[in-house]
């Protein structure tokens, strides 16, 4: 055993990017093990390694973590980027919960059906622009500082920068109206952890593609 976290999932974004941010920015290294087949998956199960039979799987500190939530909350925790108190860390939740509202969109997005494809990325589109960034838009203007909580680095400047870059990738010139968050984006892929990531190869997954769908549907085949 390493003593790395062990990160078990697709080869690819899904749930599990998430935590590969998480620990990147914390300047954690970890492992992974790709699930490529429907053997594999289902030995997991019959191992009895996978609580409710999904992934991600973070296997780590003697546990053996799912549930996406969980696992980023005690990651959070473990590298003090989760507040320095209550009221930071609900504030945090909120923020983290809002963006993962966004995010699951474009998760699902790739399994949308042709013809609600265009449809689903303008709600990508509106949803961004309308009611998720202008709200860290107005907490960096109103309170000026780097980060969006305590002006300290938190779990939330890493689930809004990972939105960022992910919303830019379909809609490039989705900032155009959000000056703060723009810079927002220069700060946090300069600092070294992030930036290290945003590097060729790092464990940051590519857009999810064909083979990364065709791979997910075939192991979930009943
Ligand atoms: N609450 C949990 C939920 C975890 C979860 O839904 N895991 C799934 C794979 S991820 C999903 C695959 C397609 O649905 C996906 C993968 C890529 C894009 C979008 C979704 C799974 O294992 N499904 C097997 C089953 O449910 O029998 C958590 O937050 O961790």
């Amino acid at each position: 055993m390493s003593g790395k976290p062990r990160l078990t999932y697709f080869n690819g974004r899904g749930r599990m990017e998430p935590v590969r941010w998480l620990l990147a920015a914390a300047g954690v290294e970890f492992e992974e093990i790709f699930l490529e087949t429907k053997e594999q998956y289902e030995k997991l199960i019959k191992d009895g390694v996978l609580m409710f039979q999904q992934v991600p799987l973070v296997e780590m500190d003697g546990m053996k973590m799912v549930q996406t939530r969980a696992i980023l909350s005690y990651i959070a925790g473990k590298y003090n980027l989760y507040g320095k108190d209550l009221k930071e860390r609900a504030l945090i939740d909120m923020y983290v919960e809002g963006i993962t509202d966004l995010m699951q969109m474009i998760l699902m997005f790739p399994f949308s059906p042709p013809e609600a494809k265009e449809k689903n990325l303008d709600s990508i589109k509106e949803r961004a622009t309308n009611r998720y960034f202008p709200v860290f838009e107005k907490v960096l203007k109103q309170h000026g500082q780097d980060f969006l909580v305590g002006n300290k680095f938190s779990w939330a400047d890493v689930q809004l920068i990972e939105a960022i870059l992910a919303v830019e990738e379909k809609i490039p010139a989705v900032l155009s109206g959000f000056p703060q968050l723009q810079a927002f984006k220069i700060r946090m892929s300069n600092m070294p952890t992030i930036k290290k990531f945003l590097q060729p190869g790092s464990p940051r997954k590519p857009p999810p593609d064909e083979r990364y769908i065709e791979t997910v549907l075939k192991i979930f085949k009943k």
